[in-house]
């Protein structure tokens, strides 16, 4: 039997959502051959009385090549069984299928109109990341395969097509997706886009400049240290404001006035309840965000509302030779899909990228022998770029005006919320950073 082996295997893949809990079940909802020695597997996994479903790419060879033993995941009768995102030879049936449209066994392989695909590029999975399985083909393409399955057009695909159709920048160019039928829906299952192989991640360069202001002795100002970033943020923040106008532009906008704007004051609240009840270090700080979620309570003005990134921070930008693009329109992994769809104030982007420098200045403290000495470093490293990024932001157009300060605050504040948790689950030893948000100022 199939499903033995499967669940085994899936509670141990850095991409299943369902970590540290007994799987109670798990039933193949589909299995398609799509090639010979290629099958797609929609798998169900039920825990606790619900159930997730995920896509597997399943590799059939009657010998295992020792560069694939790491990705078997079981035998029967004298095949190996293992994870094809793994095996090059087979993925290439993927970019093959985008290139020439072809619709294999309910799946759906297509092109973007006017893109070429050059089919001869191989892949390669990328290993570093939670949620998904990227594979990379040459340096030319990057296919990223949902993994867990929610009915419904991925935002991510519906976005970046839209934009990249507008000829809007700071998107990285897309190319073909992959898609089927799930409970009667066309459901996304992957998406390729242009692989920025010249191109540095966000993150990994806000690192870099807090390394170089800790390292530099004697201590020099953040703005004389070597390594200074600001103006980087300060670009980012004016490629921020360019796509949130492409966004509003290619998408529907709204407002919201001031009785529904208190009804996001109360989902703010209903999110922190449920946060706090699972991580008790959040307990201590509860009346002071609610008191921040309160000014938001008595605004009285409409707030103008857009689709948005969702789950913007600075591990999703990167910056090329020429200018900073946006990455992983998907929002927050583990959402509703309704709820990432919905239109948002763009201040909730701003908000999470404003989280994101004061995750880059305070990360490596976390351990650090020295972390009292540095800490007003980090501070000041964090008030310089986040100043830079809001400046930029508004050079690009963006608008925050004087009465948006409360609910800045109030999207920052839920968006450390919900890292509290992220990081409760997933890295307990960073928990400090996103608790710190909650200092008083
Ligand atoms: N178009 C791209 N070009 C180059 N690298 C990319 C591209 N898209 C994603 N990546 C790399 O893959 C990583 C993970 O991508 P992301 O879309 O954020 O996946 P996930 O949702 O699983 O975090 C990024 O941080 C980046 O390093
Ligand atoms: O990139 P994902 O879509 O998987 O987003 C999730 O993981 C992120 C961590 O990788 C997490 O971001 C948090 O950590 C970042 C540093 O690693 C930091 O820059 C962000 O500000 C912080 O929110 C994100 O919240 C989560 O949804």
């Amino acid at each position: 039997m199939l499903s033995e082996p499967l669940a085994a295997w899936i509670g141990r893949q850095r991409w299943f959502g369902g970590k540290g809990r007994v799987i109670d079940e798990l039933s193949i909802e589909s299995d398609v051959e799509l090639t010979s020695g290629l099958r797609h597997l929609i798998v169900a996994v039920w825990q606790e009385g619900s159930r997730d479903r995920y896509q597997i790419l399943l590799g059939e060879r009657t010998e295992l090549p020792d560069r694939l033993a790491h990705a078997l995941i079981g035998t029967i009768g004298d095949t190996y069984l293992y994870d094809a995102v793994h095996d090059s030879e087979r993925m290439s049936w993927l970019l093959e299928g985008m290139a020439h449209d072809v619709n294999g066994n309910g799946l759906r392989l297509r092109h973007v109109p006017d893109a070429t695909i050059d089919t001869s590029q191989r892949s390669l999975a990328l290993g570093a990341e939670q949620s998904n399985t990227s594979l990379v083909y040459g340096d030319a393409y990057i296919c990223k395969l949902f993994r867990r399955l929610i009915p419904g057009v991925n935002p991510e695909l519906e976005i970046v097509t839209a934009l990249a159709a507008r000829g809007a920048p700071h998107v990285a160019r897309p190319y073909g997706w992959i898609e089927t039928d799930l409970d009667g829906t066309g459901t996304t299952l992957g998406f390729m886009q242009e692989f920025l192989s010249n191109a540095n991640d966000g993150w990994d360069l806000a690192l870099t400049s807090v390394r170089d202001l800790y390292a530099s002795l004697p201590e020099l100002p953040a703005a004389e240290a070597g390594g200074d970033f600001s103006a980087e943020s300060l670009r980012l923040g004016s490629a921020t404001a360019r796509v949130h106008h492409e966004l509003a532009t290619a998408f529907p906008t709204d407002v919201i006035e001031s009785h529904e704007v208190k009804r996001m004051a109360e989902t703010f609240r209903r999110k922190l309840g449920r946060a706090a009840a699972e991580v008790p270090e959040l307990r201590r700080h509860v009346p002071a965000i609610e008191h921040a979620y309160h000014q938001v309570e008595l605004l009285t003005h409409e707030v103008p509302v857009q689709r948005v990134h969702g789950d913007y921070h600075l591990g999703q930008v990167m910056r090329t030779p020429t200018d900073w693009v946006v990455l992983d329109f998907e929002g927050e992994p583990g959402q509703p899909l309704a709820e990432r769809r919905a239109l948002y104030s763009p201040l909730r982007d701003v908000a999470g990228m404003l989280r994101s420098f004061d995750y880059a200045a305070r990360h490596l403290l976390a351990g650090h022998s020295q972390a009292e000495r540095l800490e007003p470093r980090a501070q000041e490293w964090a008030d310089r770029n986040r100043a830079a990024f809001l400046e930029g932001y508004a050079e690009g157009g963006g608008i925050i005006s004087r009465g948006d300060a409360a609910l800045l605050r109030a999207f920052e504040l839920s968006k450390a919320v919900y890292e509290v948790v992220y990081e409760a689950r997933n890295r307990p030893s960073w928990i400090s950073i996103p608790l710190a948000a909650f200092r008083p100022r």
